[in-house]
This record gives structure tokens, sequence and C-alpha cells, in this order.
């Protein structure tokens, strides 16, 4: 087998409210299980799902899972600091939680770093 000799490392940021499911998404994605005992995520919890995406290229996904009862804290800027793109989860059981998705999504907005300081970041 080849050796891989390009790796791509991308943060990616999973947000929305309060149990809607985001640590069951990458719990689900990394680690294929589900749990249905619900512990609430604490601040922020990190996963890294690798692709072998080709026989020579290696794609790592820095999943950040913020915790939904964080979005009036100052710390999400903090979080969200070059972060390549993001997950918007909402509860389909739950319409208060989809109408949260334009907040946000404007947190995002009024937050995120500007693309040439993701430019500058080395890997
Ligand atoms: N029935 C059902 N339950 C789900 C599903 N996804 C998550 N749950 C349950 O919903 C609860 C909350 O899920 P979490 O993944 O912890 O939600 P979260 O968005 O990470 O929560 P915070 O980090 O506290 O904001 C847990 O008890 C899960 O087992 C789903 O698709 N269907």
């Amino acid at each position: 087998m080849q050796v891989p000799h390009k790796e791509h490392l991308y943060k990616l940021l999973v947000i929305g409210d309060l149990g809607v499911g985001k640590t069951s998404i990458i719990k689900r994605y990394v680690h294929q299980n589900f749990s249905s005992h619900y512990r609430a995520t604490i601040g922020v919890d990190f996963a890294l799902k690798v692709l072998h995406w080709d026989p020579e290229t290696v794609v790592r996904l820095q999943l950040w899972d913020i915790a939904g009862q964080e979005r009036f804290g100052n710390m999400t800027r903090v979080y969200y600091r070059e972060a390549m793109g993001a997950f918007i989860v909402f509860d389909v059981t739950r319409p208060a939680t989809f109408e949260a998705v334009a907040k946000w999504k404007n947190d995002l907005d009024s937050k995120l770093s500007l693309p040439n300081e993701i430019h500058h970041h080395k890997h």
C-alpha cells in the first residue's frame, strides 16, 4: 500500500440548541454507536474523524461539539476561531430548536474569524 503523503486538517463546528443531538450525530459518525442516555455537554468536546480519502490523501476532521447551553456564553468566540465550516443541528420534534437555527447562524457570522486569518494558520 502506498503511504499517504497528503494530509488535510479541517476544523468543523457542531452547534445548535441544548439536547438536539449534536453529540449523538458525532458519536454515530465517528464511533458508529448511539446511546439514549443524555449527558449534557459541558463547554466543548472534541472528536477526530480520519478519512482515507484516496490512497495518498488523509483528511482529518476535527469536530468541535459545542454545548447547547453555551449559546449566550462569551466562550463561543474562542471556539469558533479558524473553523472551516459548521453544522447547525436542530431537533425535528421541537420547532423552537429549528427557529433557533437563524440565531446560531447570526452568532456564527458575527464571530467567525476573517478568511485571511484562516489562511495564515499553519497546520
Ligand atoms: N429518539 C432520538 N433520540 C435522539 C436522537 N439523537 C439524539 N437523541 C437523544 O437526545 C438526547 C440529547 O442528545 P445529545 O446528542 O446529547 O444532544 P446535544 O445536542 O449534544 O446536547 P448538548 O450538548 O447538551 O447541547 C440524548 O438522550 C440522545 O440519546 C435521535 O435521532 N432520535
